[in-house]
């Protein structure tokens, strides 16, 4: 197991080409927030879009719409209940983001269904909250696309069957080999498996962080990260390393952190690294 250190941030951050346009920095679809839980993919679309992802669109039932606007104009919205606009854009996007806030009753699987019905073997597909959850309680296939699962131990112990208390690193990487996956595993000193075999762990983080939205804003991160970094696996790493950083950081002075202070605080982070 290696621990990162932040060179994994000057290794993938690097200055932005001058000859560049919006769709130098990827699409990035986010798919979730249901009509409880919309905050949570408002969360994951503010990160993913001050991350540096060149065009954000957020599909989640109509009821967010304004909030969204209000909180993240930056980003498209499309009602994910609309099969084919969904379909449409799953296929057409370069990381996708499915979990945030989804939920898990039967409209929640059918958004589910669609997604993975259209992702395509040369996408970054992101796997979070709800739709972890759902494909361990539903038996649910893996979808085509490189998959980046974030559970958090609850959810690892659902997809995985590994009871949170027996969730070593050998018995972990038994089921992310036979997933052919990375598997960011969230908790106090997260770990990432990768799928050659290589465990990464996170030095940071602080139980300032333990509070609502903060995996939903890492996931959006990480969709940010994927889409506009060549060497994906590098960009999770980073997308782990900058969230916790930031958050200690901004714990020196703060006994709370909350998930939109490291998104506000992330762009001018990552022009910290870019120049090193
Ligand atoms: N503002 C919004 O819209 C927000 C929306 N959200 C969305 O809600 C959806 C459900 O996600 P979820 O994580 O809240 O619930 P779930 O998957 O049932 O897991 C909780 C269960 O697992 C247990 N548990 C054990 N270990 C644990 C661990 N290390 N970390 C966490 N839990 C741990 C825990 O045990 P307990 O605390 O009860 O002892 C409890 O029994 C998802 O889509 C998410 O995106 C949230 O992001 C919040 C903000
Ligand atoms: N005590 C802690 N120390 C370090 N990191 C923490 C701590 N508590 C929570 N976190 C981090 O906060 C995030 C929580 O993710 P998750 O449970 O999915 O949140 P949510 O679904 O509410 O957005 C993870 O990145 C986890 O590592
Ligand atoms: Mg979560």
């Amino acid at each position: 197991m290696q621990l990162l250190t932040d060179q994994i941030l000057t290794h993938v951050i690097q200055p932005r080409p001058a000859n560049s346009y919006k769709g130098t920095f990827g699409r990035v679809l986010l798919v979730g927030g249901n009509q409880n839980f919309g905050g949570a993919i408002i969360m994951a679309t503010m990160a993913a879009v001050h991350a540096g992802a060149g065009l954000v669109t957020t599909a989640t039932d109509a009821v967010n719409l304004g909030s969204l606007h209000a909180q993240v104009p930056e980003a498209m919205f499309v009602n994910y209940h609309d099969k084919v606009q969904l379909s449409n854009l799953t296929s057409e996007a370069d990381t996708i983001v499915i979990g945030p806030g989804l939920g898990d009753d039967f409209r929640s699987q059918e958004v589910l269904a669609t997604v993975f019905a259209n992702t395509q073997p040369d996408q970054t597909v992101v796997i979070d909250g709800s739709a972890i959850t759902m494909m361990a309680h539903q038996k649910i296939t893996q979808p085509a696309g490189h998959l980046i699962y974030t559970p958090h131990q609850m959810e690892w112990q659902r997809l995985s069957g590994i009871e949170i208390a027996d969730q070593t690193t050998t018995n972990n990487l038994a089921v992310q080999q036979q997933l052919k996956a990375t598997v960011v595993l969230k908790k106090h000193h997260t770990e990432i498996y990768e799928p050659t075999g290589q465990i990464y762990q996170l030095p940071l983080g602080t139980p300032a962080q333990a509070t609502g939205g903060m995996g939903d804003t890492l996931a959006g991160i990480i969709g940010g990260f994927t889409a506009q970094f060549s060497d994906h696996q590098a960009a999770v790493l980073a997308a782990v390393y900058a969230h916790s950083a930031i958050a200690e950081e901004l714990a020196e002075t703060r006994y709370v952190v909350l998930p939109h202070q490291i998104t506000e605080a992330l762009p001018a982070f990552m022009q910290r690294y870019a120049n090193q």
